[in-house]
């Protein structure tokens, strides 16, 4: 794979026109592009056809975390919308992560689609270890929780997980070099951290071995989100 097409870059905006100027401008320079809550549920799903016919790769993430069969039936449906990455809380166990892969494959035989990636969200990029324990009141280590989680997502069917970059390594050894790592929570060297608590640089990432990362706020925040996504790209190498 190209060192460019492992960058997704999450749409975090609120209007077609926005996620379109930005698809437009960064396309030869990423991989993929990410359509969240907030674009998604302000626009619906057409924002997904409308991107895909600016020939743009779609990672559709809306966490999805339920019982299993409302998680299987909404895995179906974002298939049929044409996604090419998706995601659902691997906290919702076993059982719904194995739905949401069955219901995946089926629709995709059924239509004859191409399979999207059915990734397993862990521990969020925005959780600290204090948090992780005094707030949520986790106990452990957040590596331990994310990598028994890897290990059930993988065990479930999925292809892969989203984690933040300190756990990398630790994935990547319980789970296998075809495990699929995306990893949000990526800062520039010297560049504003926000929300996220467990962030690393792109070239950290890449090195660790993340198979994707995800970049929103320093690019679309940018004065100028080619130049930024170039640099990115280029801290990868
Ligand atoms: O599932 C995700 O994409 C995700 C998981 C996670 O643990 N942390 C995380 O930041 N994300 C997403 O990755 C993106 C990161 O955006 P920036 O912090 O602006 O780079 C956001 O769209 C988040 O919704």
């Amino acid at each position: 794979m190209n060192t460019r097409d492992r960058l997704i870059v999450a749409l975090d905006v609120d209007s077609p026109e926005k996620a379109i100027h930005l698809t437009k401008l960064l396309s030869p320079y990423v991989g993929a592009f990410k359509v969240g809550m907030e674009l998604f549920n302000s626009v619906g799903p057409e924002i997904i056809y409308t991107l895909k016919k600016l020939g743009a790769n779609i990672f559709v993430d809306l966490k999805l975390h339920d019982i299993p069969n409302t998680v299987a039936r909404a895995s179906r449906v974002l298939t049929s919308h044409g996604a090419d990455i998706l995601n659902v809380h691997a906290a919702g166990g076993k059982e719904m992560m194995q739905s949401a892969a069955q219901a995946v494959n089926k629709e995709v035989l059924d239509k004859g689609l191409t399979r999207p990636l059915v990734v397993a969200v862990t521990v969020l990029t925005s959780i600290s270890a204090r948090a992780f324990k005094e707030e949520i009141g986790f106990a452990g280590e957040i590596e331990d929780k994310v990598v028994n989680w890897a290990k059930l997502a993988q065990a479930a069917g999925l292809d892969g997980v989203v984690a933040s970059p300190q756990e990398i390594r630790a994935i990547r050894q319980a789970c296998g070099p075809e495990f699929v790592i995306i990893t949000p929570g990526i800062r520039p060297s010297g560049g504003a951290v926000h929300d996220q608590k467990r962030v690393t640089t792109p070239g950290e990432a890449i090195a660790a071995g993340a198979t994707y990362i995800v970049v929103g706020r320093p690019i679309t925040e940018n004065s100028d989100p080619v130049q930024a996504a170039r640099n990115i790209v280029s801290e990868m190498n």
